[in-house]
């Protein structure tokens, strides 16, 4: 047999990019990206340009179609690869973005007497305006004790599935009575390339509290959130859910021809980004902790038994890697951080200085801040520019920095940054570690590790890990051909099991970056600091923070 490929499609917030992959090495032939052409849809609906409530965050399911259409054909022309030797492809995606669609699996967004209707549309991940019907959710289950609860941290987030449901259903029932399922776009992109619907256990699990031994939440729970949503699970969240790599069907005759590819070719079902990028750096077994970095860190692990670790976003059967518990946690904000002291508080005289040396703002003051010797700031921070989102899942804690003085320098301030985002991982390396959930070395992708060595080195130094980086330059959308070739299966040419596609198609960068034991030493000084600061302000002993918030509320 020649050489053969397969196709990841990686679903984004602002576009998608098709990476076609050879097998055999997972070398990255060649990469397409196709903006979406309605963006984010956050102020008004496209056509009646009806104007959405703040906190809504809406897109267009013709975006995700028009990415096969321009992305696919793309690949394939710029490789020069003949269509016979791709035999599968595969997606990930942001999740949980969700949409309503009828009986034929259509978006009731695209029928012209539902198009003005903002209920009808896909809700995109970060739509926040179903916080009410979150609050509800977690207030109940804990009132009942309910026992899927603990596998998500202890709290249900406002953008996952059910909130995202009974949103609709609280202000727009007629949208929820004419919705024939709910889906998970993933799950919807997949379904139009094969004219099948299954949902994939990565959503199900991680955004919809489905469990694989005790399915959904019980009857009567959803009975006591609302009576209307009593039988939700067994109409319109009904439908198989089947585990990551499957193979979900043959491409439909139509969508190939629109592709350029061969029908019939496998399509794994579909799955997330993060956790598609996990294979991708070769992780395939327990005690190594991925980290997708950018503006905000998630964090993925996986183990051998079911345990329940503070704060996590939750824990999967065959989340991740099919055969094993995937774990997710994560950090709300990290280069935002960043962003925000390089955008609104850094000096004039260092954005000329890094200009009169033709370096970017942030390459200065990495270059700047390398040069201090870790503790040699007298700066400590706590990263809750953005809430916290990892043990004290808090969206309400706010940022705050602690040592300044007359002589403190805008490139100290930037490596506390860098080090609070530090700490901030290391409360959810130990929270894992110490709930048994082993973590042995840092695996990282993403922008963040290409674009800064000192906060790499420093994340090595704080959590006294080794750091090992992704060798690739899409990495989900390398997960998701992976998949690709796992559904496709060894007998066209591709992989039976996701651990030996990895072994094959993963790289990781040959440079890592190991703890250096002084700065681990004076670092752990520091983050015994950090976890004073943390419970205090952090676990109701001077809630300050809230205080100020309520107080701002009342001078708007
Ligand atoms: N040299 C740098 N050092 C640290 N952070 C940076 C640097 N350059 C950009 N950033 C931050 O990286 C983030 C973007 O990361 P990236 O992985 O490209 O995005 P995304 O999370 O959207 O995929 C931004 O928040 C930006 O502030
Ligand atoms: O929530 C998840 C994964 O669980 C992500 O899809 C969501 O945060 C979107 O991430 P990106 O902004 O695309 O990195």
């Amino acid at each position: 047999m020649g050489k053969k490929y397969t196709i990841g499609v990686d679903y984004g917030t602002q576009s998608g990019r098709a990476v076609l992959v050879e097998l055999s090495n997972g070398q990255e032939v060649a990469d397409h990206v196709t903006p979406y052409p309605h963006h984010v849809i956050d102020e008004r609906l496209p056509g009646s340009g009806k104007k959405l409530a703040h906190d809504w965050a809406l897109q267009h399911p013709d975006d995700y179609l028009e990415v096969l259409r321009s992305s696919v054909p793309a690949v394939v022309r710029e490789s020069g690869i003949d269509p016979e030797d791709i035999i599968g492809i595969g997606i990930d995606f942001t999740a949980c973005t969700m949409l309503p669609v009828d009986a034929k699996g259509e978006p009731l967004c695209l029928k012209p007497e539902l198009q003005d209707h903002p209920h009808s549309w896909v809700k995109l991940w970060k739509h926040h305006a179903a916080q009410p019907e979150a609050d509800k959710i977690n207030r109940i289950a804990a009132k009942r004790s309910e026992a899927f609860l603990p596998r998500y941290g202890g709290k249900i987030s406002s953008e996952w599935m059910i909130a995202k449901v009974w949103q609709i259903l609280d202000e727009a029932p007629e949208i929820y009575e004419q919705t024939d399922l709910f889906l998970e776009a993933t799950d919807w992109v997949i379904s139009q390339m094969t004219g099948r619907i299954f949902r994939n256990s990565c959503t199900a699990g991680y955004k919809a509290i489905w469990h694989k031994q005790d399915g959904y939440p019980d009857k009567e729970y959803f009975k006591a959130l609302d009576p209307r949503l009593e039988h939700l699970t067994e109409t319109k969240l009904r439908g198989d859910v089947i585990p990551l790599g499957t193979n979900a069907g043959g491409l439909t005759e139509p969508m190939a021809a629109m592709m350029g590819l061969k029908p019939g070719i496998a399509v794994a079902v579909g799955n997330v980004d993060a956790h598609a990028a996990v294979p991708a750096v070769g992780v395939v077994t327990p005690g190594k902790l991925v980290m997708a970095m950018g503006t905000s860190i998630c964090h993925m692990l996986l183990g051998t038994e079911e345990k329940q670790v503070e704060g996590m976003c939750g824990v999967v059967e065959d989340g991740i890697i099919p055969g094993l518990f995937g774990y997710e946690a994560g950090q709300s904000a990290v280069g935002d951080i960043f962003e925000w002291y390089v955008e609104e508080a850094l000096p004039a005289y260092v954005k000329e200085a890094a200009a009169d040396e033709g370096l970017g703002v942030h390459a200065w003051l990495e270059k700047e801040a390398a040069i201090y010797k870790p503790g040699q700031t007298g700066l400590l921070a706590l990263d809750w520019w953005n809430g916290n989102r990892s043990v004290l899942v808090d969206t309400d804690l706010t940022g705050l920095m602690l040592g300044m003085t007359l002589l403190t320098k805008p490139q100290e301030i930037y490596r506390t940054l860098l080090e609070a985002t530090a700490f901030g991982t290391r409360k959810i390396v130990d929270a894992f570690h110490s709930s048994g959930v082993h973590v042995d070395a840092l695996y990282a992708c993403g922008g963040l590790p290409q674009k800064n060595k000192l906060l790499m080195q420093i994340y090595a130094d704080v959590t006294n890990r080794e750091i090992f980086v992704a060798d690739s330059k899409q990495t989900p959308a390398l997960g998701a051909a992976i998949f690709a070739a796992v559904a496709a299966g060894e007998s066209a040419g591709g992989y039976d099991t996701v651990i030996a596609a990895a072994a094959n198609m993963a790289r990781v960068k040959d440079e890592t970056f190991k703890p250096i034991p002084e700065n681990v030493e004076v670092y752990d000084h520091l983050y015994r600091e950090y976890n004073l600061l943390h419970d205090y302000f952090g676990r109701g002993e001077n809630d300050v923070m809230k205080r100020l918030k309520s107080i701002k509320k009342s001078a708007e």
